[in-house]
């Protein structure tokens, strides 16, 4: 057996071109022990796995702008559980910057392009000092803070990228003109996907996660006074806490339909009048688990 036999370097996938969020997460968790492939979007890296690569990280979540769509879109094909599994988690910090060409004045800045997380993620901050920029998504970060490089067929305006602090350093004809966050940093979560015949975990979990499982508890409580859930939603909570989640949860309707009832007037039949009282309780139990829970409508 060779000592590439006995020590196998693990092959892994990453959002590219070099630069990404993506990209800082796998070296930082694989280090120079792996051989690194990156693909243009995240659906062609999260298909990799199996095929081409043993692992793939992908962006799962950020502390601002919540889930990132297209990964979930990959997480709900039914490969996600029979042959390829999610064997950890890495969280790491993130530092954006807006970048344009060596010599471009920020006052001449028609569009801003990159990752629709990054651009959600800036919000507040190109809304104050570009309010009449257009705002344009690309594939990745570091493919936007590239493309500047290239003019913009039909497009005669300054461009400026979003992309990561280590990003900002990688091309010589770009420069760095400002830090997005000066204080809290936003923070985001990658899942480590990858083939295998078993689910079991890979990265130990970094710190506790207590919320992560928490609308299994939300709805536990509320089904156990006989209050079914039939939806529930999260976003990031305003709290400057980092994973910090707001959860929207719906419950199964027990009253008269909608379309048929007085909105002004109270709970008419001793069945509504039931279901609004365990709606009610339910509530109550759940700030008993030390959880925040507040009623915000009835219909
Ligand atoms: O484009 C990147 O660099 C990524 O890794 C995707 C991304 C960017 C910003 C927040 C979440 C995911």
């Amino acid at each position: 057996m060779t000592s590439e036999e006995t020590l196998p370097s693990p092959k892994v996938a990453f959002l590219g071109p070099l630069g990404t969020y993506s990209h800082q997460c796998a070296v930082e968790h694989f280090g120079d022990n792996a051989t690194y492939t990156n693909y243009p979007t995240l659906t062609k890296v999260f298909h990799a796995v199996g095929d081409e690569v043993d692992y793939a990280l992908i962006p799962q979540e950020n502390t601002i702008f919540g889930s990132v769509v297209e990964t979930y879109d990959c997480l709900r094909l039914p490969e996600l559980g029979e042959n390829k599994f999610i064997r950890g988690e890495k969280t790491i910090g993130i530092q954006h910057c807006l970048v344009v060409r060596q010599g471009v004045e920020l006052g001449d800045v028609k569009k801003i392009i990159s990752h629709e997380q990054a651009l959600g993620q800036c919000s507040k901050f190109l809304t104050e000092n570009f309010p009449d920029a257009i705002l344009e998504k690309r594939p990745s970060t570091a493919e936007a803070a590239q493309s500047l490089l290239t003019p913009e067929e039909g497009f005669e305006g300054e461009r400026a990228a979003i992309c990561s602090a280590v990003c900002a350093t990688m091309f010589e004809e770009l420069q760095l003109v400002r830090k997005v966050f000066k204080t809290r940093n936003p923070r985001l979560r990658q899942a480590l996907i990858r083939i295998g015949m078993t689910a079991e975990a890979e990265i130990p979990p970094e710190n506790a996660s207590y919320h992560r499982p928490l609308h299994h508890v939300i709805s536990t409580l509320f089904t156990s006074f006989g209050v079914p859930v039939t939806r529930i939603d999260r976003r990031p909570s305003l709290r400057p806490i980092p994973f910090d989640d707001v959860y929207f949860i719906e419950v199964e309707e027990l009253g008269t339909p909608l379309e048929y009832r007085n909105p002004t007037a109270s709970p008419s039949s001793v069945s509504e009048e039931n279901w609004l009282r365990k709606v009610q309780e339910s509530v109550r139990r759940v700030r008993s688990a030390g959880l925040d829970a507040t009623l915000i409508g009835l219909w």
